[in-house]
């Protein structure tokens, strides 16, 4: 695990001595956005205009932020005109890795995972170094690139899930709102709160290096699992009637909860398992068309238990737990 540093990769763990042993993520730093004429978005240049082959896109499966725009590019049809490249698991001393030659030492290829079809390149860093070859800043997945400016458009997933939402409608004829204007001032309030506590909250625990950051990051997340554990007893999404963007970006933690957070971050005062309503919820989710094919279990584990040696050392990734998110859900019983 490592960053680039003035368009110079090194090798070195997120840095907790000046906060407290606390984890603080960084901003993402490519803000574009793809729209429908190519004007510009809310951040970014202008010049992204919606096309067919024009867009590609990096992913890891084990990566919730990742995950969310690998599940509304099923959701909008966009699979024919964005393909996509899914990098190694294990995420070790030159970072994320695709598939093929050049593979770290310690490094083992996990089937699911694809070369760089674009630039054959052994890591996703020289991927950052081709939009800039002075890159300061950590290398992230996912990653929006443009075949077009030969640049990344996007590698915050937030924003990619809103283009991904409306910018290609046109093109698909696939007009499903997942963020309808009606409903935007409850998804903001519930996005929120659940991304520091839950989707944040669970990293916080997990990479905290001092007991007391570990504690908070710990008591945020089950205060907020309680919170939504008493809404979806009696609602059957988080906004109101219909799944939304608020519901996608919470599946993508609870979906990993059980196998690796629980044990790995220590997030350990409940399993999902264990509220019913959450996770009769995430059955639901899941068992939405094209969701489970987004859903790959093994490259979650073999990422979370294999790369971050400074909390496994040993790298023996666990067998369970069980899941069952196939199980029947009944949330059609839940007043909406
Ligand atoms: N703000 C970004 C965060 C993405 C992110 O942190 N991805 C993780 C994987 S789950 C990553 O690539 N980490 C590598 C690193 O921090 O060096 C987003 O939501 O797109």
């Amino acid at each position: 695990m490592g960053l680039l540093q003035a368009g110079k990769w090194v090798d070195k763990w997120y840095d907790t001595a000046k906060t407290d042993g606390k984890f603080v993520r960084e901003n993402a730093q490519f803000r574009n956005w793809v729209t429908a004429d190519g004007s510009a978005g809310a951040t970014g240049n202008a010049g992204f205009k919606a096309e067919a082959d024009r867009y590609h896109l990096y992913v890891s499966l084990a990566c919730p932020w990742a995950h969310r725009t690998l599940i509304f590019r099923e959701l909008k049809g966009l699979q024919h005109l964005i393909p996509v490249t899914v990098v190694e698991p294990h995420m070790l001393q030159n970072g994320w890795e695709f598939a093929g030659a050049g593979q770290s030492a310690n490094a083992h290829h996990i089937a699911g995972a694809d070369a760089d079809p674009l630039f054959q390149k052994d890591f996703l860093y020289q991927l950052y170094l081709e939009a800039d070859h002075n890159y300061s800043g950590r290398v992230t997945v996912p990653v929006l690139w443009d075949k077009q400016q030969q640049t990344i458009v996007s590698n915050e997933s937030a924003d990619i899930i809103r283009m991904f939402n409306s910018a290609f409608n046109d093109l698909t004829g696939n007009t499903v709102d997942y963020y309808p204007a009606h409903l935007q001032a409850e998804i903001e309030r519930w996005n929120t709160l659940i991304y520091p506590n839950i989707n944040n909250g669970v990293y916080r625990a997990g990479f905290a290096t001092q007991q007391a950051a570990y504690e908070q990051a710990f008591d945020d997340v089950f205060a907020t699992l309680d919170t939504l554990e008493q809404h979806l007893s009696n609602q059957r999404y988080l906004a109101k009637e219909q799944i939304t963007e608020a519901d996608w970006r919470l599946f993508t933690t609870l979906i990993r909860f059980d196998a690796v957070y629980f044990g790995h971050f220590k997030t350990n005062l409940r399993r999902i398992s264990d509220y019913p309503a959450i996770s009769a919820y995430v059955r639901e989710l899941y068992q939405q068309p094209g969701i489970a094919g987004t859903v790959n279990i093994e490259h979650i584990k073999q990422h979370y238990y294999y790369s971050h040696d400074s909390i496994n050392p040993t790298r023996v990734v666990p067998k369970g737990p069980a899941l069952a998110f196939d199980a029947p859900h009944q949330r059609e019983r839940v007043s909406k």
